[in-house]
């Protein structure tokens, strides 16, 4: 083999380094980028990525683990081409075990928060429909870029569902407070042309790896910023935000436990579990 050749293999092979987040699961994956140190954090959840107890503990420990590994940015994506996020995986709501359902909501808070307060740069490549929670994941990111025909938004009053107050939070941290409050009430799901319109995301690619390639972009852009008081800056701007979740969160756990276990929560979502069955079986 020509050493031209091989020289080019070894590119190949250091271009992308697979991290393990230590629980060995493949719920989500890691990978770093050599060459500019971002890492892609792929959602790897089949069918479509709904987010049970696991894969809220996994991506927790996979955000951790790039803060950790010193990573210089993060992309938040999705093995299938379809879906990005499903949102909550709706059977951990349905007639639920009551241990199982505290750590769940406990692994939803902690994971936004990780999320929403990474000390990283972090950017969305949306490349499937991003519904409630999935929508939820995006927002919490600093940037968003998107594939056409998908859905994007957060449409839980279709459904009987009143959204918690950090899911609230995280559709008004993007958009501007009419358009978010008129969305939540109207259960909207934004096609890519509404969220462009609105700013509920930054940018419309035409692939994957343009969505990839896109969202490196925008975390190049604090290549000159040093990291430390970028993060601060970033926690400082974002404080009143988390205020209510960091402060009380138990408090939150309790409100939205309540509210989950209710006759009323529980007949509306075995309506909507049965036609989102019947509907995958047509
Ligand atoms: C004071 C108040 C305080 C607290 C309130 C507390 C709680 C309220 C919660 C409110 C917030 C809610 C947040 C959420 O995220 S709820 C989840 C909402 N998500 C959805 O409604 C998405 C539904 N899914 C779809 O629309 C489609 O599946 C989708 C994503 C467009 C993909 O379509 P397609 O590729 O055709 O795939 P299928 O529909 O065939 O689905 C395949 C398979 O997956 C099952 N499934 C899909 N989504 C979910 C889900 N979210 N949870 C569980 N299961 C899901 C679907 O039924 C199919 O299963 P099957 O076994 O039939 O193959």
């Amino acid at each position: 083999m020509l050493r031209s050749q091989t020289k080019l293999m070894d590119l190949g092979r250091r271009l992308c380094r697979s991290i393990g987040n230590n629980n060995g699961s493949n719920l989500t994956m890691v990978e770093v980028d050599d060459k500019t140190g971002i890492a892609t954090l792929t959602l790897n959840k089949p069918p479509v990525n709904s987010c049970n107890l696991e894969l809220l503990l996994d991506l927790n420990e996979s955000i951790k683990q790039i803060e950790r590994n010193g990573s210089r940015g993060l992309i938040l994506t999705s093995s299938n081409d379809k879906v990005f996020s499903s949102g909550l995986d709706l059977n951990e709501l349905h007639q639920p075990n009551q241990d199982r359902l505290i750590a769940f909501w406990r692994a939803l808070q902690d994971m936004w928060l990780s999320l929403f307060l990474s000390r990283v740069p972090t950017a969305a490549a949306i490349n499937g429909h991003a519904i409630a929670v999935g929508c939820v994941l995006a927002t919490a990111c600093e940037y968003r870029v998107m594939l056409p025909g998908f859905s994007i938004g957060i449409h839980a009053t279709k459904f009987g569902y009143v959204v918690p107050p950090f899911i609230l939070i995280s559709y008004l941290s993007v958009l501007p407070r009419y358009i978010a409050e008129r969305a939540l009430l109207q259960g909207k799901l934004f096609s890519i042309d509404e969220a462009l319109h609105v700013n509920l995301i930054d940018e419309v690619a035409d692939g994957k790896s343009d969505a990839i390639i896109k969202c490196a972009k925008f975390i190049g852009s604090f290549a000159k910023t040093q990291p430390d008081a970028r993060a601060l800056t970033k926690r400082q701007t974002r404080a009143q935000d988390v205020q209510l979740l960091i402060k009380d969160p138990e408090g939150q756990l309790r409100e939205s436990l309540e509210y989950i276990n209710t006759p009323f929560f529980q007949q509306g979502l075995e309506v909507y579990l049965a036609k989102l069955k019947s509907k995958s079986k047509e």
